[in-house]
């Protein structure tokens, strides 16, 4: 079934669909209870409405025409249960449903977030989040509305069209025949029309990603873009967005309007031709009126439902975009993957650093960052790493976290390898606070509280404490529990600096890293920083970069990276 629909849909990569489908089987599998519950009060619904015109007939042909008081009582009786039992059934069945689409829908996003968590810094370097958020939030709902609604629709269709179909022949057969024509018809012209909508599809959704982009990109940047004036441009920028996205909107509602539009035209000639035929039947006094009324109801009943599946035909191309668009993010391979012989870091590890023979270049790139680099830093000791902009501190730190791993050579965390470490515990224990500092919107308590989220309230506001933040707190409405703002945007460099090193503080690392901590505040600030970090993380392995000589004064060793290597007190380590 999912290689047919795979087939169906026009894709480039019929294989590639084909797997997505069978990934977006497997969440649609656990809640088949669920399915198959509302599948059958679907068909309870289908039936229902399929009783109704039956009803209207035998109403006007026994009741009224016969003049049968007693019918006439019956039927309206029987017409107003069945409305009642329809109405209360759908209230159930959308209840149903949205708990139904809900879960399948969390579940997609929890899985596709999961696999956006093992991706290195450099997927998110080279990605628009715009696009990603695109991806997470439009793609993956139109996924969902397609494997619930879609296959709902589908069903009751089905059962429509079956239903209405025999119910047609068995008022007429002769009549019925102009059904058969009208469905192949409708289908063929569905088949030549289905690339051009995938291909105004996808343009959609890729203008979506470009409009959020550029929303994702400003809106946090207007500061800057008031500073230097140029609000105007970001304006015309939008409306250029706004403009293409429009057009191509525009495009797609024709080509989908003469997707539906010409077997509604056929469908009204159907119908026009039954009331003539059936018309000129009664008129004759060959055919009964309840019966044409009938039959005229049930053709509407069964072209519904083709026109269902003709929109469903129109929905499997949109979600077959969007699932395309969802499976690239799927198919990024994280930069470490996950090996199962990973091992806990031993808790009796003090934080000695072996880097020996690195050689690293970023993926795509030529340039070697890092050439046969070697170090060895001891435990607890305070190193200084510096060398000019761009040269690659910031790289080392991120091997060392490993998010990436060298083309050649090793780093030895107490003379373990850390390719056989498992990552989560490796970062957990390098705390690194760099100079852009990560803050959520919440409070300052559940901020420093962020990488060890069991610490006490205690615990919290002794780390506070120790990172001198106890003069901010003062200030602050609510104290520790005040909410500081997205990214932390009204508190000053060094405020958010304290914060980073009680977050730190609390995260109890082996090993501390400072990349840039302190180049935002002034030298009396930095003293004071460095100060109370030697103080706090004595006895840690300790690496500082800076370009600072003052940050870097009072290491224990040096180091300085040059052209890919490191020299250590100035001199080349082997
Ligand atoms: N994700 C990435 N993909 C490709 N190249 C990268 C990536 N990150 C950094 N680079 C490149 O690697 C080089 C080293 O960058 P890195 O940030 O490590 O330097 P740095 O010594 O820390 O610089 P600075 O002192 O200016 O912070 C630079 O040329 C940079 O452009």
């Amino acid at each position: 079934m999912l290689r047919w629909i795979s087939r169906t849909v026009a894709s480039d990569q019929p294989e590639q669909l084909e797997k997505a489908f069978r990934w977006l089987y497997s969440f649609v599998k656990p809640q088949s209870q669920a399915i198959g519950g509302l599948l059958l009060l679907s068909v309870l619904a289908s039936m229902l409405v399929l009783l109704q015109p039956w009803l209207t007939k035998t109403l006007i042909d026994d009741g009224l025409i016969a003049k049968d008081y007693g019918t006439l009582v019956s039927v309206a009786l029987l017409m107003i249960s069945v409305g009642i039992i329809s109405t209360a059934l759908s209230g159930v069945t959308r209840y149903l449903h949205t708990r139904l689409s809900g879960r399948i829908l969390f579940s997609l996003r929890d899985n596709i977030y999961h696999h956006l968590q093992t991706l290195s810094p450099s997927f998110y370097g080279k990605r628009r989040i715009g696009d990603l958020l695109s991806r997470l939030d439009g793609d993956v709902a139109e996924i969902q509305r397609f494997s619930v609604d879609s296959l709902f629709s589908a069903v009751s269709s089905v059962l429509g069209l079956l239903g209405s179909v025999v119910m047609l022949l068995a008022l007429s057969w002769k009549l019925s025949l102009l059904v058969l024509i009208l469905i192949p018809l409708e289908v063929l012209w569905l088949r030549w029309m289905r690339r051009k909508v995938e291909v105004k599809v996808r343009t959609i959704r890729e203008r979506s990603s470009d409009l959020s982009s550029f929303l994702v990109e400003t809106l946090p940047a207007m500061k800057f873009i008031q500073s230097v004036g140029q609000e105007e441009r970001e304006r015309d920028r939008l409306n250029t967005l706004n403009e293409n996205y429009l057009g191509d909107l525009l495009k797609l509602q024709v080509t989908e309007f003469f997707t539906q539009a010409i077997p509604s035209t056929l469908t009204s000639l159907t119908r026009a031709s039954a009331f003539l035929i059936g018309g000129y039947w009664v008129i004759e006094g060959s055919w009964q009126l309840g019966s044409l009324i009938a039959f005229s109801t049930y053709l509407g009943m069964a072209v519904g439902p083709v026109n269902s599946l003709l929109g469903l035909y129109v929905a499997i191309q949109r979600m077959s975009v969007s699932l395309g668009r969802v499976n690239e993010l799927r198919l990024e391979q994280p930069e470490i993957p996950h090996d199962d012989t990973w091992q806990p870091l031993p808790t009796t590890v003090v934080g000695e650093l072996q880097l020996t023979g690195l050689s690293f270049s970023y993926p795509g790139r030529e340039q070697l960052i890092l050439s046969d680099a070697s170090a060895f830093i001891p435990a607890g000791s305070k190193v200084a790493l510096s060398g000019s902009s761009g040269v690659g501190k910031s790289t080392l730190i991120d091997l060392l976290q490993r998010y990436y791993d060298p083309q050649a050579g090793s780093i030895q965390i107490d003379s373990i390898d850390i390719r056989t470490i498992s990552p989560f515990m490796l970062r957990k224990a390098i705390a690194v606070v760099s100079q852009d500092i990560v803050l959520f919107r919440g409070s300052l308590r559940e901020n420093i509280r962020y990488a060890n989220p069991d610490a006490n309230d205690h615990q919290v506001e002794k780390a506070a404490e120790q990172a001198q933040l106890l003069g901010l707190i003062s200030e602050l409405p609510q104290g520790i529990d005040s909410v500081i703002g997205e990214r932390g945007q009204q508190l000053s460099g060094g405020q958010r600096q304290r914060i980073a090193i009680a977050r730190a503080l609390l995260q109890n690392p082996i090993i501390l890293v400072l990349d840039e901590a302190t180049a935002a505040v002034d030298e009396v600030t930095e003293t004071q920083v460095i100060d109370a970090v030697d103080q706090l993380f004595a006895g840690r392995t300790r690496i500082l970069i800076s370009h600072r000589a003052s940050t870097l004064a009072g290491a224990d060793t040096c180091l300085t990276l040059v052209d890919g290597k490191l020299l250590s007190n100035g001199e080349l380590t082997a």
